[in-house]
């Protein structure tokens, strides 16, 4: 019977597959891959899609993966990253990290991207922030008219569009107080002084939109708590304004909800915390997270 429900599941997931596949693999030969959804502001939600969608999320306790399912029409589809053919080899070595990766992901959706430790998560993202170049293939975004056809030609994504926020974020805090973090790299010239209230106002908004707005300034980033470390690491992003966020493994070192019991609440909290967040920003951003961890 499980079997039966599995193939009716995979059937009905698989009719809703979006165009460009995204799924690849790893260097180890590891399975990466990928669960994207469309915001309901975008769109209006196919419900047949949204029912295959639940049936393989219901499966997962049996040792099924998630699909990659299209749950909204695609008829208020704006913009979509792509990565066509991506195929990454580091230099001087012989082997590919990732071979022929193919991903899109919707203006103002949010992605998963996950995977076995070792499968090329980390380096996938490294591309899409342009850190790296890939090998072979492409990454770029693409401009959609109302009625989903494709305006002018897709247009490389240049690092200055993402954002990317690295696991453990909070080790790379340089300095002694929020607003010296924050304000890191900014423009010091008068000539500057218009750029600077852009990102002044970029800043009230990021820290209005991760729910920083309670803490102080002249606070040491250090001894903020875990979820707060973690929404100051997403409020740097935010400043640029990326067309993309980028975030690898964001629950990693928070502890599990299972352990609340067991350990402090305030523990649990910074998990509890950067999940809501997350939920909150993915109706304003568009978002990919690679993660080993489905929960
Ligand atoms: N520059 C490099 N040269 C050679 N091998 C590399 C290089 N960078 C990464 N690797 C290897 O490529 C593989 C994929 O690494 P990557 O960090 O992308 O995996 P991951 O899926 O993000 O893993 P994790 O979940 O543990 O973070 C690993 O085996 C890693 O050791």
């Amino acid at each position: 019977m499980l079997a039966a429900a599995a193939a009716v599941t995979v059937a009905l997931a698989a009719a809703y597959y979006p165009p460009v596949k995204p799924a690849g693999y790893g260097g180890d030969g590891g399975f990466l891959g990928a669960v994207g959804r469309q915001e309901s502001t975008l769109g209006t939600p196919n419900w047949r899609c949204a029912f295959a969608y639940f049936a393989a999320n219901s499966l997962i306790p049996f040792g099924f993966w998630v699909l990659p399912i299209r749950c909204w029409n695609s008829n208020a589809f704006r913009s979509a990253e792509m990565v066509r053919k991506v195929t990454y080899r580091p230099p001087g070595t012989e082997h590919n990290l990732l071979n022929e990766v193919n991903l899109s992901l919707r203006e103002k959706s949010f992605g998963l991207i996950f995977g076995r430790s070792g499968s090329g998560k980390t380096t996938l993202l490294q591309l899409l922030a342009g850190l790296s170049e890939p090998t072979s293939g492409s990454i770029c975004i693409q401009k959609y008219d109302d009625s989903g056809n494709p305006i002018g030609l897709p247009e490389i994504l240049t690092s200055q569009r993402v954002g990317i926020v690295f696991q453990f974020p909070e080790r790379y805090f340089l300095a002694d107080t929020v607003l010296e973090e924050v304000t890191f790299g900014w423009p010091r010239q008068k000539a500057d002084l218009l750029f600077k209230e852009q990102l002044a106002l970029n800043l009230q908004n990021a820290f209005n939109s991760v729910g920083l707005t309670t803490i102080s300034l002249d606070e040491d980033p250090q001894s903020l708590s875990g979820g707060f470390k973690r929404r100051l690491s997403l409020a740097l992003q935010l400043v640029q304004t990326p067309d993309l966020l980028l975030l690898d493994e964001p629950l990693a070192g928070l502890v599990d909800v299972v352990a609340k019991f067991l350990l402090q609440m305030s523990d649990w909290k910074a998990r509890a915390d950067v999940v809501n967040l997350l939920k909150e920003l993915k109706k304003h951003h568009t978002i990919l997270v690679v993660s080993h961890d489905l929960r």
